[in-house]
């Protein structure tokens, strides 16, 4: 089974354009689960433009599904996550300028880095994914510094599927042949969307989990709106 873990930065950022509560993460998180999500993800970022650290403390008391961290293990992140003790947490080496995530983990480089950030939350019972472009270099690399699973960078693979899936998605099969014979557990995510899911699912073995927001809270918007209008326009009949 391939589980989907509902990346919920986009509902605080919807939140943080007004300043007050609306939507709710907490609730909105509450919500996903029960509509069937096998987890919730965020991704705190050091200027907190979007899930707060906050958030991620009350949401530590209400998930009852899989809760996976995502960010760049600074002090602070490992403070967080420690601290919160999830399920899972996922290092991405984002800056702290960057839009959204835009690259994987060099595992070479940062290999001494990553063993021992990787070491510290194994030690608290802590689950860790390492942010992987789709390289056979860097999948062994994960392995090398010990990670639990890695999660692949898809923004190449939903660039690429519009034009040649079958091309665009070569580098991830390999890799996760490579991550599986490696005892490495496989997610991914970025840019992963109701349009080219399903293909990725299908295709891809050994594939553990997805986290998905973008392009899941754009279609929430698609999908509710006729809904919510209809609601708006029967209370004003
Ligand atoms: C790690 C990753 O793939 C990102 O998609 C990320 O979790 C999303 O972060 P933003 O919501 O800040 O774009
Ligand atoms: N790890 C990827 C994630 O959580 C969601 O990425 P996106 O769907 O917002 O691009």
């Amino acid at each position: 089974m391939i589980r989907l873990s509902v990346n919920i930065n986009k509902i605080a950022t919807l939140r943080n354009a007004r300043g007050g509560d609306t939507p709710n993460v907490v609730e909105s998180a509450k919500n996903l689960e029960s509509f069937g999500a096998q987890g919730i993800t965020v991704h705190p970022r050091p200027d907190e433009r979007h899930i707060r650290y906050a958030d991620v403390n009350e949401l530590t008391k209400v998930i009852k599904t899989e809760f996976n961290i995502e960010g760049n293990p600074n002090q602070k992140f490992i403070a967080l996550v420690l601290d919160a003790k999830p399920a899972q947490v996922t290092l991405v080496p984002d800056g702290e300028d960057v839009l959204t995530s835009n690259a994987g983990w060099d595992t070479i480089k940062h290999k001494d880095f990553l063993k021992e950030v990787i070491s510290e939350f194994k030690a608290h019972g802590i689950r860790t994914s390492v942010f992987v472009d789709p390289s056979l270099q860097m999948i062994q690399g994960a392995a090398e510094v010990g990670a639990d699973r890695v999660e692949l960078f898809t923004e190449a693979y939903a660039q690429g599927y519009i034009k040649d899936k079958e091309k665009a998605i070569a580098p991830y099969l390999k890799c996760a042949e490579e991550a599986k014979s490696l005892g490495l557990g496989i997610n991914a995510g970025h840019d992963l969307s109701l349009e080219n899911i399903e293909y990725f699912a299908q295709t891809i073995p050994f594939l553990d989990e997805v986290s998905i927001g973008h392009a899941l809270i754009s279609e929430a918007l698609y999908d509710g709106l006729e809904v919510v209008v209809k609601s708006y326009l029967k209370k004003l009949s």
